[in-house]
C-alpha cells in the first residue's frame, strides 16, 4: 500500500464502515469537455502526482472509479445524450457534480456542454449539488481570470434562467494544479457533502472562541483537503501555510524519524531548505501517508517543535491501541503561531494563533483535548445509529418471517 492509499477505510468516517455505508457515501462526479483536465485534478489532489506529471497523463476511455475517495472521472467524449447511457444511474446517486472547464481554451463547446449536462442531471436528481471549475487558470492574468469567471457565470445563469431553471445554484471556482487554489477548491465541494459539517464548524467556534484562536481548520491529512473550519472567513494565505505544515511535519518525520520527533525536536527551517517544488514519494508498506518534499512554504524563520506517541503522520506504523497523537508546533518569525494536533488516524486540527496567546498552551491543549472527545462523539453517535438501522432491519425481518410461518400455517 502506498502512504496515499486510505485503504479501505475512510477519512472521516473512520476504519469500520459498512459496506452499506460505503455505499452510500457521497459521490462526486467530474465531469467536463476532453483535456480540460480531469483526470489531473484526480490525480494531482487524490494521488499525489505531481503536476507536471499530468502532461503524460492519457485520455481518460471509461468511466473511472475511484472508489477510495469516492469521485468518478469521466471520459470528455462521452455522450450521455446515447440512449444506451444510463442517466438515473449515473446521475441518481451523485452528491456533487463538478464540472471542469479549461479557461486557456475556447470555452464556448463548454459551456453547451455545462448547460445541458446540467438540465439533464437536474432532472434526474435535483439534489445534486452543482460546481464549476474554471481550470488552468495559472496562464491568465489577474483581470483576465475575473472577466473569464464574471463571463462564464453571467452566461450560464442566464441560460438556464431561459431555461426554466433559474433555482438551479451553481457555484465557481478559479482553479489550477499548480498552486492550492485546487485543493482550496476542492475543500469547498466536499463540505457541502459531510452531514455532519454545522456540528463540525460549531465544535471549531467554541474551541476558538475559549482558546484566543484565530483560525482553526480540520485537515484531511492525505489529501490536505480541509473538511471543516470555523466560520470566520477563510483567507486562502491561512489555508495555504496549514496546507504546507502538513508538509512540512511529514518531511521533518520521514527525515529524523518519529524517535527524535518524539524527544521534542527544535530546530530553524528557512526558505533555502525549501527549494524543491518537486513532490517526492517513499514506501515502506507499512504506512498510509505519503511523504512529500517541499511545497512551497516560503516562511521564513520557523521554530519547530514536535511530539508524537503513534503517530501515523510520520513514517512509522500506528502502534497498537489507536492512541494517535502526532503534536507540533511551529512559531513564525511574525509572531504567529501554527499549532498541529492529530485528531484520529486521517484527520488533523491545525490552528493559527498569536504567540502571546499561546502562553496559556496548558488550557489550549485541555481545549483541543475537549473538541477530540467531541468529535469521537459526533462520530460515536452514526455508528450508534447505523447499529440501531441494523437492529430494527434484523426485527422486522425476523417479524416478517414469524408472520410468514404463521401464515402458511
Ligand atoms: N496549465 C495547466 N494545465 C493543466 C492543468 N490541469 C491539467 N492540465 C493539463 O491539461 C492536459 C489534459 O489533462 P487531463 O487530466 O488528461 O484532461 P481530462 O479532462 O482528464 O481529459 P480526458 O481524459 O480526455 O477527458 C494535461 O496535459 C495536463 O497537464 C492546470 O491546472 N493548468
Amino acid at each position: 500500500m502506498s502512504y496515499s492509499d486510505y485503504g479501505d477505510n475512510d477519512p472521516i468516517y473512520g476504519d469500520d464502515l459498512a459496506d452499506e455505508d460505503r455505499e452510500s457515501r457521497p459521490r462526486l462526479m467530474l465531469m467536463g469537455l476532453r483535456r480540460s483536465g480531469k483526470s489531473s485534478i484526480q490525480r494531482v489532489v487524490f494521488h499525489k502526482m505531481t503536476p507536471t506529471e499530468t502532461l503524460f497523463l492519457e485520455s481518460t476511455s471509461k468511466i473511472n472509479k475511484d472508489n477510495i475517495q469516492y469521485v468518478w472521472d469521466f471520459p470528455g467524449q462521452m455522450d450521455f445524450f446515447d440512449p444506451t447511457f444510463d442517466t438515473t444511474a449515473i446521475f441518481g446517486e451523485v452528491g456533487a457534480l463538478v464540472f471542469v472547464i479549461d479557461s486557456q481554451d475556447d470555452y464556448m463547446e463548454a459551456l453547451a456542454r455545462l448547460h445541458s449536462t446540467v438540465v439533464a442531471a437536474y432532472r434526474v436528481n435535483p439534489n445534486i449539488t452543482f460546481e464549476v471549475f474554471i481550470h488552468k487558470v495559472d496562464g491568465l492574468s489577474e483581470d483576465y481570470k475575473i472577466d473569464t469567471q464574471r463571463d462564464i457565470q453571467q452566461t450560464t445563469t442566464d441560460e438556464l434562467a431561459d431555461a426554466g431553471l433559474e433555482n438551479v445554484q451553481l457555484a465557481f471556482y478559479l482553479t489550477s494544479i499548480y498552486d492550492h487554489s485546487i485543493f482550496e477548491a476542492f475543500s469547498k465541494v466536499i463540505q457541502k457533502l459531510i452531514p455532519q459539517l454545522p456540528t463540525l464548524e460549531n465544535l471549531l467556534n467554541i474551541l476558538c472562541a475559549n482558546s484566543g484562536i484565530e483560525k482553526a481548520f480540520l485537515f484531511d491529512v492525505i489529501s490536505k483537503i480541509y473538511i471543516a473550519t470555523d466560520s470566520s472567513p477563510v483567507d486562502s494565505q491561512s489555508y495555504e501555510i496549514c496546507s504546507d505544515m502538513i508538509d512540512v511535519i511529514i518531511d521533518i518525520s520521514s527525515i529524523y524519524g518519529r524517535a527524535a520527533i518524539g524527544a521534542k525536536s527544535q530546530g530553524y527551517l528557512d526558505d533555502q531548505q525549501d527549494q524543491s517544488d518537486d513532490w517526492t514519494h517513499q514506501q515502506d508498506g507499512h504506512d498510509d501517508y505519503e511523504d512529500s518534499n517541499g511545497g512551497g512554504h516560503g516562511h521564513s524563520q520557523a521554530v519547530v517543535s514536535n511530539s508524537s506517541r503513534a503517530g501515523s503522520l510520520n513514517n512509522q506504523p500506528a502502534q497498537s491501541g489507536g492512541n494517535h497523537e502526532a503534536f507540533s508546533v511551529i512559531k513564525m518569525g511574525n509572531g504567529t503561531v501554527l499549532y498541529l494536533r492529530e485528531v484520529n488516524k486521517y484527520l488533523a486540527l491545525i490552528c493559527l494563533l498569536r504567540a502571546e496567546t499561546f502562553e496559556k498552551q496548558g488550557l489550549i491543549d485541555y481545549n483541543v483535548h475537549c473538541f477530540k472527545e467531541a468529535m469521537d462523539q459526533v462520530f460515536e453517535l452514526k455508528r450508534a445509529e447505523r447499529t440501531r438501522r441494523e437492529m430494527e432491519a434484523n426485527q422486522l425481518l425476523e417479524q416478517q418471517q414469524h408472520n410468514g410461518l404463521y401464515g402458511h400455517g
